[in-house]
């Protein structure tokens, strides 16, 4: 059988590559290797060996520009040390060979300042949608109810019943959209797969503080028409584990952490696809 393959890109300011690289080996990846963005740069590893890309959360470049916006430019336009190829010429092949993509919170920003994410009509070099100043005008730190869209095709929410309890800790988290068209196109084809809710997971919500930043249809994840590609604000590599729940030490708790199910269903994916 295959092993399967996780690589987590770090450097430039990211701060959640072990908590994410640790998510990828409980939820079943063989390798979650951890590798600095300048080691992609000068071609010491390439995203050709491996099956599952993490863009982990953090504070690129100081959030300079906005959030994700200068690495965004980084991968888009940068060349690959010795080859005749740009850094974006990898990514989108990684994506036309049916491999798998997860950014959350910082990783999420620069996925959609990329334009990999929604990508309506399969265009991943277009931007249509951002991630901006929460609503609140301060940063949020706080564990959210987020309400999973059954009918969407993203492969990391599969078997989620209602939604899962995740914490947020962003200041620039609030989802727009450059027209209605897009915000259409994206609810049509169920893209938002995950939604700020009340905690029995009864309908999204654009209260504050369930919904922390004031995101359009409050939502706080989308994926790609694949399903194969998603982005989040909120962090699943941070709860694995029931001792990192706010509320451990009181109440009754499965061992694993509902964020866990993200890494599970990559890693499944994975090894079926592969
Ligand atoms: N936790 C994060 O990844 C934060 C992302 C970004 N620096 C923000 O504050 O919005």
């Amino acid at each position: 059988m295959t092993k399967a393959k996780a690589l987590v890109i770090t450097g430039n300011g990211t701060n959640c590559e072990t908590e994410a690289a640790h998510a990828c080996k409980l939820g079943g990846f063989d390798e979650a290797r951890i590798a600095h963005i300048a080691e992609l740069l000068t071609g010491e590893v390439s995203l050709d060996d491996y099956h599952f890309l993490n863009l982990t959360g953090g504070f690129l470049d100081g959030d300079d520009l906005g959030s994700a916006k200068a690495q965004a430019n980084r991968l888009r336009y940068a060349a690959v040390e010795g080859k005749e190829e740009r850094l974006v010429d990898q990514i989108t092949r990684f994506i036309a060979d049916g491999k798998l993509i997860l950014g959350v919170c910082n990783g999420f920003q620069l996925l959609v300042k990329m334009g990999m994410l929604p990508a309506l009509s399969g265009n991943y070099l277009k931007q249509t949608v951002t991630l901006t100043y929460n609503a609140s005008g301060r940063f949020q730190d706080r564990w959210c109810y987020l309400k999973v869209d059954p009918a969407s095709p993203s492969l990391y929410t599969r078997g989620i019943e209602g939604g899962v309890y995740l914490p947020v800790r962003h200041g620039e988290g609030k989802f727009l959209v450059d027209d209605a068209k897009t915000l259409e196109a994206i609810e049509a084809k169920h893209l938002s797969c995950l939604k700020y809710s009340d905690k029995n997971y009864a309908a999204p919500t654009m209260e504050f503080p369930e919904n922390p930043n004031g995101s359009v249809n409050a939502i706080a994840g989308v994926c790609d028409e694949t399903g194969r590609i998603m982005g989040l604000m909120p962090h699943p590599e941070a709860f694995v584990h029931r001792t990192q729940h706010p509320r451990w030490t009181r109440e009754e708790l499965p061992e694993e952490g509902e964020g866990l199910i993200f890494f599970k269903n990559a890693a499944k994916y994975v090894k079926e696809n592969f």
